[in-house]
């Protein structure tokens, strides 16, 4: 049975179009989105608009008609916690996304335009494993106040895929083995990966964990909240420097990591401290859940795009290397995790999971 699907991965830099024939990519589009362009777009649902046109602009340019279509794959914004699995796009989904209540993804748009294209076309809209997927064990949980449960909030469409090809690598099934993968991306996350379930992770959106291109990470507490309270900082203000505006963004004023590599070999000495430090506290993160998984660690796997700088990746293997294996898995998989995830429920191999 062949399906035409369109596949949507809105991330905090760029917007991933693709549109495959069953599990194979007829072709996979990577649109940036600068700082500068997104900048002018206060709340993250404000970029509605760009993302819809800059998704049918594609398929308008590669002669895609939206007739074709037999279904439609988007990465899951952030949501209530969910077990893994495969989610018609539905409404209430759509309302937790808007909320804010879980965290702002840029996937929330992507989850609307594939609602409504879903919708106009008569066909399923669908997202996999979306970033919300919760297998904490319950210590991971703790934040230190009853107030404040530790969210899972991570890229675990891709940190997953990556896991069983890692897993596959070793000979071995994903649910027999402990792994550590790093997704670095716009926004980064570090997950233990206790047999099959990530049983730890930084919050990736606007938790806690590495600071990244976008994104703070942890902030020290006091100061945050003294910085909350100086009267010189809305409340989306602070959010934006959390999200949005935090990490290399903050220090450098860019997102891009190809452009600090480029300041550093021509001899910028603050880039290239500011690069080495996100790779400290990336390393960091690697040893926290090196202990979660007790010294039993049969690779550390590194993904995301900025898993592509040679720079970053020498930097983290001297580190944590000590550990256990490096296996390098640069960009993501998280495209073909989606049409694969959509594949399993027409093939109906995986039956629907209800939100
Ligand atoms: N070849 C490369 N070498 C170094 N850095 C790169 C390369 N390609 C992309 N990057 C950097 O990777 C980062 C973006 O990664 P990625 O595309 O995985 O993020 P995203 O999908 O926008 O966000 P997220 O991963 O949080 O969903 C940017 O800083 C970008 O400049
Ligand atoms: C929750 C983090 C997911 C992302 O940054 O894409």
């Amino acid at each position: 049975m062949e399906k035409t699907l369109l596949v949507i991965n809105l991330g905090s830099t760029s917007t991933k179009i693709a549109v495959s024939k069953s599990e194979d990519m007829l072709f996979t589009e990577s649109v940036p989105h600068t700082a500068e362009e997104l900048k002018k777009y206060q709340r993250i649902i404000d970029q509605y608009e760009l993302r819809e046109r800059t998704v049918l602009d594609v398929l308008a340019e590669k002669k895609v008609a939206l007739e074709q279509l037999d279904g439609i794959a988007s990465r899951g914004g952030n949501m209530k916690p969910i077990p893994g699995g495969i989610y018609e796009i539905c409404p209430a989904m759509i309302d937790d996304m808007k909320s804010g209540k879980y965290g702002q993804h840029p996937n929330m748009c992507g989850g609307i335009v594939a609602h409504q294209l879903g919708k106009k076309l008569n066909i399923p809209a669908l997202t996999v494993d979306p970033p919300t997927v919760d297998e904490l064990c319950i210590s991971a949980t703790y934040s230190g106040i009853p107030l404040i449960r530790r969210q899972s909030s991570f890229h675990a469409l891709n940190q997953k895929a990556t896991a069983r090809k890692i897993a596959e690598q070793l000979g071995r099934k994903y649910e027999d083995v402990n792994l550590i993968v790093a997704h670095l991306g716009g926004g980064i996350s570090v997950g233990a990966h206790r047999r099959g379930k990530v049983v730890d992770v930084n919050n990736a959106l606007d938790g806690d964990g590495p600071f990244s291109p976008e994104r703070a990470g942890t902030l020290p507490a006091g100061d945050l909240v003294k910085l909350c309270y100086s009267g010189e900082y809305s409340r989306e203000q602070v959010l934006r420097l959390v999200q949005g505006g935090g990490g290399l963004m903050a220090y450098l004023g860019t997102t891009s990591g190809l452009e600090i590599e480029k300041r550093i070999t021509e001899g910028d000495m603050v880039a290239a401290e500011v690069f080495e430090a996100m790779a400290y506290q990336v390393a960091k993160e690697i040893g926290a859940c090196a202990a979660v998984l007790e010294g039993q660690v049969d690779a550390i796997a590194l993904t995301g795009s900025l898993a592509y700088s040679e720079r970053l990746v020498e930097n983290l293997k001297k580190k944590v290397s000590f550990i256990a294996q490096v296996r390098l898995d640069p960009g993501e998989n998280e495209m073909a995790a989606l049409a694969a995830g959509a594949m399993r429920y027409f093939k109906g191999t995986e039956q629907l999971s209800i939100y």
